[in-house]
């Protein structure tokens, strides 16, 4: 059974249509990218996968339950957790802190005003994991917002996987970053999507992130699904190229 399914999503802002008749079906386990030039409708679509808006017409389906109209943090209960094209982490807590908040979130003591201690100690083990996971276990104490960019968004993804997602949704995890940093998150996204065989829709402008990463690639360019398939075959599609070079030749 696949784990999202979108049905012919549409969203228009006034006369323009971000997003027209999109559909995509994403199978659990799947590496799922979504690329396309600028102003493609990337940002609309993710933002309808994660309810920041809704659609004007088409469904969308998680799990085989329609989602449509669930609000956003009732998505990340059934299992949906994104990360923004602009790092959201608490920049004045540390980095341990700020992954305490969602393993918190998790394991359902968030706010409450009493934690066993056995509970604290499971929480604190989970942070330590989540941390050694990422390679961040000697920044742990360091304040998020003193990080560089890259270990920030490597803080925040961290704190989507605290929350136990079964789709982790993905911004332009690596917008704004040099090489070596580029480098240093793909590898880690790919290993937390190994490792516990994570679903995962990545939004990349950048084609060489995804042709790493995804298993299978949806290519949008105003606002209409151009092409899907392996990023063989999407690097071999002459619309796509086209696509590409035009809107490059469009900003140049
Ligand atoms: N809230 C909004 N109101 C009006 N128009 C919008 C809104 N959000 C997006 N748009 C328009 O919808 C189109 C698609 O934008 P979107 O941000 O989804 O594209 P994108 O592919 O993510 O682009 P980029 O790679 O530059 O982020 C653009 O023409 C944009 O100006």
């Amino acid at each position: 059974m696949s784990l999202l399914k979108v049905e012919q999503v549409s969203r228009r802002f006034g006369s323009l249509v971000a997003v027209d008749q999109v559909s995509m079906t994403v199978e659990p386990g799947e590496f799922r990218a979504v690329i396309g030039p600028n102003g493609a409708g990337k940002t609309t679509f993710f933002n309808l996968i994660s309810g920041f808006l809704l659609p004007t017409s088409g469904r969308i389906l998680f799990d085989d339950q329609d989602v449509t109209a669930v609000k956003p943090a009732n998505r990340v209960k059934l299992g949906m957790a994104r990360t923004f094209q602009v790092t959201e982490i608490f920049p004045e807590l540390s980095v341990r802190e700020n992954l305490r908040i969602p393993v918190e979130v998790a394991a359902g003591h968030r706010l409450k005003p009493w934690q066993s201690r056995a509970d604290a100690r499971a929480m604190d083990e989970r942070v330590d994991e989540l941390l050694q996971r990422s390679g961040l276990t000697g920044k742990a104490g360091r304040l998020a917002g003193e990080l560089s960019h890259g270990d920030q968004r490597a803080t925040e993804i961290m704190m989507a996987i605290a929350l136990n997602p079964r789709l982790l949704l993905l911004d332009e995890p690596t917008a704004g970053m040099g090489d070596q940093e580029t480098y240093d998150v793909t590898q880690l996204i790919r290993k937390l999507h190994r490792e516990q065989k994570l679903t995962v829709v990545l939004i990349e402008h950048d084609m060489r992130v995804v042709f790493h990463l995804a298993d299978r690639v949806m290519v949008l360019a105003e606002g209409q699904l151009l092409a899907e398939g392996t990023p063989d075959e999407i690097a071999a599609d002459d619309a796509v190229q086209e696509a590409y070079l035009g809107a490059e030749a469009e900003t140049a």
